[in-house]
């Protein structure tokens, strides 16, 4: 049996790694800093100067970081997010951190230090361009969630991985702060007063809490894949050559298009923040175009991965049925635009803001971004039937966007 749990501290964290066997040498002076700028973790990045190593230890609290100890919260996200990782080094290695211990007592992981990498949300707000970002989380996405899913498992293999991660905890935060508080006027919400007459109209849409509604249900009953589960741009972090996944605490099997939305999502409320940062009209217009094809090339880039996957190992003679991979495909877009639509509108309404639209200091310029934030997010989920395509989703978003700045 190992100690009973205790946060760690500054101190505590270098005693910690300390006793890692094998990765800091014994006569180490180590040297720690706490770097958490989530919602819910500590984060410890603990150096050696003199052999140059490093390592980061993360540690779940029993409670949400950002709120306190009144929203306990379950430890075992700590197991979840240590067993993704390790899942996820065996079917997309190389796009994720190294896990080099998972201590359950002490609900910690100490994985990889990717401190040369960066934040990629940041990286969107400074305008950087990342040439691999696409085909990467091409690559990460049709890998993670075909090998997770029936399609490459056994019927039995899957229902033990299901079983693993089970994560009702994570999965009642999105389902109250994705698809339900953004809804109707819970305490939860915090919103610009700005933006109160459309958040209002939201709130009284009953066609879109419809839809919505749906969305919410195949997010709960649809056990399709292993996802990620909360695959924003402050879950990916990058260089110009690398892209890694980091944060998997909200893993858990639900359907697949709900982490391609979750990664359209951000592109998209990165594009309607552009104009309110810094830079000439040229900068943001050539901007959102690497934004755009960026998020098209995403998609079809998963695709054609997600197909080859699909030919060379599916076996279950009904999965071959002709036309079946095309409708798997197809759902997985369609549910990809309106889960992104809810994320869209969450961020804006809800617990938890993006730093794309907080860091605009002027509340009428953030207000215009929100506003467009909606509208793009309102007709993904109520126009996605009538997109079949990456470029549909993209033509929409982009349309709707530059309407609204003609009106505006
Ligand atoms: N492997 C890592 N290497 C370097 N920095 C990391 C690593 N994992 C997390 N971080 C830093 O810690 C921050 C919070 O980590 P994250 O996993 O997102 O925590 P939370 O679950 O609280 O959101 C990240 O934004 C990043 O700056
Ligand atoms: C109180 S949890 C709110 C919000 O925070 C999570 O994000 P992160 O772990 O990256 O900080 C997740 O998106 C939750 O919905």
């Amino acid at each position: 049996m190992g100690e009973a749990y205790q946060a760690l501290n500054e101190q505590t964290a270098v005693n910690y790694a300390r006793r890692l066997e094998g990765v800091f040498p014994e006569e180490a002076v180590l040297e720690n800093r706490e770097i958490g700028d989530g919602n819910l973790n500590l984060v410890f990045h603990i150096v050696d100067p003199a052999s140059g190593r490093s390592v980061i230890i993360k540690q779940a609290l029993p409670y949400a970081r950002v709120v306190g100890e009144s929203w306990p919260l379950t430890l075992d996200r700590a197991r979840i997010e240590g067993e993704a990782l390790q899942l996820y080094n065996q079917w997309a290695p190389g796009l994720v951190p190294k896990v080099f211990a998972s201590d359950r007592e002490q609900a910690l992981t100490v994985m990889e230090d990717l401190s040369d990498h960066i934040i990629l949300r940041k990286g969107m707000i400074g305008r950087t361009r990342y040439p691999r970002l696409a085909e990467d989380m091409a690559a990460f996405l049709a890998r993670t969630l075909f090998f997770s899913s029936e399609y490459a498992l056994t019927p039995a293999e899957k229902k033990a991985r299901v079983r693993q991660f089970i994560n009702p905890e994570m999965c009642d935060i999105t389902e109250k702060l994705v698809f339900t508080d953004p809804y109707y006027d819970a305490e939860t919400n915090s919103f610009n007063p700005l933006i109160r007459e459309e958040v209002e109209s939201i709130w009284k849409n009953e066609g879109l809490k419809r839809e919505v509604a749906q969305l919410k249900e195949a997010f709960m009953a649809r056990a399709q894949a292993l996802l990620h589960g909360d695959l924003h741009t402050g879950s990916i972090m990058v260089t110009a050559e690398s892209t890694k996944v980091i944060d998997p605490e909200f893993a858990f099997y639900g359907p697949m298009g709900f982490d391609v939305g979750a990664l359209w999502a951000n592109f998209f409320l990165s594009y309607v923040s552009q104009e309110g940062h810094p830079g000439d009209a040229e900068e943001i217009r050539s901007y959102r175009e690497w934004i755009r094809d960026t998020a098209e090339a995403m998609w079809t880039g998963f695709e054609s991965r997600f197909r080859a996957l699909w030919q060379e190992h599916v076996t279950d003679p009904m999965w071959t049925a002709p036309g079946f991979l095309d409708d798997v495909i197809h759902q997985v877009l369609q549910d990809a635009a309106g889960f992104a639509g809810c994320k869209m509108m969450r961020r804006v309404i809800g617990l938890a803001p993006v730093a794309d639209l907080e860091s605009l200091e002027d509340a009428s310029e953030r207000a215009k971004a929100e506003k467009l934030a909606l509208e793009v997010g309102k007709a993904l989920v109520l126009r996605r039937r009538n997109l079949h395509s990456a470029e549909d989703v993209l033509r929409l978003v982009c349309s709707i966007a530059s309407k609204q700045e003609v009106q505006a």
